[in-house]
């Protein structure tokens, strides 16, 4: 077990560079098992533990994939199997993406249950309701499902209950190759999903409307292996952003895309933030005290679940009571009771938190519950008295490349124990005592 600890009161300075979006990149990476030609070759892809995991569930499949120096190479010309095993799917949701691209080109897949996780049960009826709208059985048992389809699959008229990006990647990959036109209705409109079609019509697909709520794939024959440059990472950005916030700090986030961070851009800007975008990226200029505001999450274009924890810590030292309502995920408050040990002011009450700003926050140890709860935990930690100890870092390391070695180039007092390092029990470092090690 990894620890990152924090001793908060420093202002950071300086620029950092935004990697390729991670959930850009996994849905890709599953895209490229349908080029039966050619290679694939992305670019600016993040070393992620998340990236690690999906490669490794290609090459299960005795798929050729290579990763070095965020390229990644596939050649998916030939699969041995569809048959993508518990003990990787288990570590990631997202490699359940493999499921509609290995349905299509081999006509069968045999995934482990995903299952849900800290932030909701995460259903995949969704993307099971539009395979078998394209002609496929599926069954569900012993973990595993099961899709079949005789023949190709056949395009369908879906409608989606929930605007799922899971679902929405899903089953544009699988129509991809399907006889016929599919129409995803009510689809999700997030900016991985555009990243995604345009790769997909790259190799060769026919699919229009991403980016909106109506999707149209015309399926093709053969799919082939192109080269394509991820998007920059807005949840990655977003979380560099609110570190210039709360830390009162002046901070060029390079690559973020500023279209891409409508809603978080907005609340910054309403709560006093001074935001500019250029063509390379975005300055942050903070000077506290900051204004309370309300955030809602939604679906994209409205504000990001997955920013909703980071916001929650910068509300947390604002001036004034905020309310945070999260509509997507019914159980993405973990990180309420963590902030807490540190001092912070929040009630819960339902899907609403009423956080109680102008908090002295206090250096604890914390859990990181999840991915997007351990980044809004370094947040709180960047200006709270005293030392903060994070545990829970492989949550972080899913999402976030070298987060403390990042922050600490800009300033923070920040570094990282190794799992050697913690089990030593090295008594009370000084700061910088303990050899900081990249994160
Ligand atoms: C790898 C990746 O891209 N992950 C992102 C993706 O997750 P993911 O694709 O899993 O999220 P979804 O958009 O599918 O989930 C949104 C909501 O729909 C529900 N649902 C989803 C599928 C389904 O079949 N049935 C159903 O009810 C979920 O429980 C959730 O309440 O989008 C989420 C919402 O923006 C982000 O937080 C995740 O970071
Ligand atoms: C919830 C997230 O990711 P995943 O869907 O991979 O769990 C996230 O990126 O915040």
């Amino acid at each position: 077990m990894s620890k990152i600890i924090v001793r908060g009161g420093r202002k950071l300075a300086g620029k950092v560079k935004i990697n390729g979006a991670k959930n850009a990149v996994l849905p890709i990476i599953a895209a490229s098992i349908l080029g039966s030609e050619g290679e694939s070759i992305i670019y600016d892809a993040p070393p992620l533990d998340d990236v690690f995991v999906i490669n490794q569930v290609l090459e299960s499949l005795g798929i050729e994939i290579e990763f070095k120096n965020e390229v990644i190479r596939v050649r998916a010309h030939k699969i041995n199997t569809c048959e993508a095993s518990y003990e990787l799917v288990r570590k990631m949701r997202a490699s359940f993406l493999v499921m509609g691209p290995l349905l299509a080109r081999l006509g069968q897949a045999r995934i482990s249950l995903p299952g849900g996780c800290a932030i909701g049960t995460r259903p995949i009826d969704q993307h099971l309701k539009g395979f078998e709208a394209m002609g496929a059985e599926i069954d569900l048992g012993q973990g595993y499902i099961e899709a079949r389809v005789k023949g190709r699959l056949k395009g369908a008229k879906i409608y989606l209950d929930v605007a799922s990006v899971g679902a929405t990647e899903n089953i544009m990959m699988a129509a991809t190759l399907a006889e016929g036109t599919t129409i995803i209705e009510n689809a999700a409109k997030e900016p991985e999903i555009v990243d995604l079609a345009n790769y997909l019509n790259a190799m060769g697909a026919v699919v229009r409307g991403a980016g909106t709520g109506v999707i149209r794939i015309e399926g093709v024959e053969k799919l082939c292996g192109v080269s394509h440059t991820v998007i920059p990472d807005r949840v990655e950005a977003g979380t560099y952003m609110i570190a210039a916030a709360i830390t009162g700090s002046n901070l060029y986030i390079e690559n973020a895309i500023g279209d891409h961070l409508r809603p978080v851009i907005s609340k910054l800007q309403e709560m006093g933030v001074s935001v500019d975008e250029d063509e390379n990226g975005i300055r942050v200029i903070a000077d506290r005290p900051l204004r309370a505001v309300d955030v809602k999450t939604l679906p994209y274009p409205g504000f990001p679940t997955d920013m909703q924890s980071q916001m929650m810590a910068l509300l947390m030292v604002a001036d004034g009571t905020s309310l945070v309502t999260e509509t997507v995920f019914e159980n993405r408050f973990m990180h309420v009771d963590e902030f807490t040990n540190m001092n912070a002011q929040i009630k819960v009450d339902g899907r609403t938190a009423v956080i109680s700003g102008n908090s002295r926050l206090k250096g604890a140890k914390v859990c990181a519950t999840d991915l997007r709860a351990g980044a809004a935990l370094i947040l709180a930690a960047l200006v709270a008295d005293g030392e903060t100890e994070i545990t829970g870092t492989h949550h972080i390391d899913r999402g976030y490349v070298n987060i403390a070695a990042v922050l600490r180039q800009l300033g923070a007092d920040i570094y990282r124990l190794t799992p050697q390092e913690v089990e030593q029990e090295l008594p009370e470092v000084g700061f910088f005592t303990a050899q900081p090690t990249l994160a």
